[in-house]
């Protein structure tokens, strides 16, 4: 192991992972999954509420522990990884980034939909003053045309993120439109370019390499794809390619595959596989975090939950507005 690292990893399952845990991490659980990340020198392990600071609430589910004692246990153990932190404008506030910062969080996430990121200037800022490395994190990065994209990122640059992020939030970016984006990125802002992807149609893993071959130096994974929907890019698997291709991350690779499958795998109810639901997201184009959402509602209302996500991608509904989901299950069952 060396610390020589040419990619940096974000290992996200301890809030990306929160969505399909329906929030209920315990502080016992995220002790072991983040001391034992710690030991194999995952530089940025991300602790949060699925839907970031202050997520925890009836429109996008109770925690079952309050994050600040989450993110204070990861804190505890971490002599060497940094503790990083994802905040929505309007979910949180800079009130929990301040909170967080205090618990020892050292990196904030600054989370806008792929269009609204100047929403982001004032958290950006407070991020900076706290004395915290920040990201600008453009979520459902599939929606825009790669000019809009370029025009939100010079937004989230000039506030002052150290990274700005294309976030594939519903697994839905093609090889070819990750490698366009990348490549916009690179030619017009100044900072570290992130890739976050989700695996719904298999993809998160070639389009992370897509993202790399063309400049991004942080890239987001999940043990035992611990993430939304059906995943993210699986980081034992990333941390073994990239070692394959000559690429140092600085990762320890046995470490990581025992942790993926000594201490992650009992903890997921079911393993993360591509299932109908989460190809579905992908292939419609809809957040991976509605999956859930989405299955209780058509349970409810005993409709097909995959005609429901099709209609949500139609819409265009974004995160927020989970609201919908259930109302487009009752339009649907209307219709029956
Ligand atoms: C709802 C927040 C979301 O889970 C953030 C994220 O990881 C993504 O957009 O993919
Ligand atoms: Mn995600």
């Amino acid at each position: 192991m060396t610390n020589k690292r040419d990619v940096y990893i974000t290992e996200v399952a301890l809030r990306d992972g929160s969505h399909p845990l329906a929030h209920q991490y315990t502080v016992e659980q995220v002790l072991r999954v983040a001391k034992a990340l710690n030991d194999a020198n995952v530089p940025y392990i991300e602790v949060s509420h699925g839907d970031g600071l202050a997520g925890s609430s009836l429109q996008y589910g109770l925690s079952r522990t309050n994050e600040l004692e989450l993110i204070e246990a990861a804190v505890s153990v971490a002599d060497q990884s940094k503790i990083a932190v994802l905040l929505i404008p309007g979910i949180g506030t800079v009130k929990e980034l301040k909170e967080a910062a205090a618990l020892g969080a050292k990196m904030a996430r600054i989370a806008t939909h792929v269009t609204e990121a100047d929403v982001a200037p004032q958290h950006i800022a407070a991020a900076k003053e706290l004395g915290m490395e920040t990201v600008g994190f453009l979520m459902m990065s599939h929606m825009a045309e790669t000019g809009k994209l370029v025009e939100q990122a010079q937004l989230m640059e000039s506030y002052g993120a150290d990274t700005v992020y294309v976030v594939d939030s519903a697994g839905a970016l093609l090889p070819d439109q990750v490698r366009e984006r990348i490549r916009a990125l690179k030619q017009h802002i100044g900072v570290n370019i992130g890739f976050h992807g989700h695996n719904n149609l298999s993809l998160a893993m070639a389009n992370s390499l897509v993202a790399i071959e063309e400049g991004a130096t942080r890239i987001d994974g999940s043990v035992r794809c611990l993430g939304a929907g059906a995943g993210n890019t699986q980081t034992e698997v990333l941390v073994a390619v990239l070692d394959r291709m000559g690429i140092p991350t600085g990762i320890d690779l046995y470490k990581m595959m025992d942790l993926a499958e000594d201490i992650v795998a009992p903890i997921l109810p079911t393993p993360q596989e591509i299932k109908r639901d989460s190809l579905v997201l992908g292939y419609a184009g809809v957040y991976s975090s509605f999956a859930l959402h989405a299955k209780r509602a058509a349970v409810k209302l005993g409709v097909d939950s995959r005609d429901v996500l099709i209609e949500l991608g139609k819409r265009k509904v974004v995160g927020g507005q989970e609201d919908m989901i259930l109302d487009v299950a009752a339009e649907i069952a209307a219709r029956k």
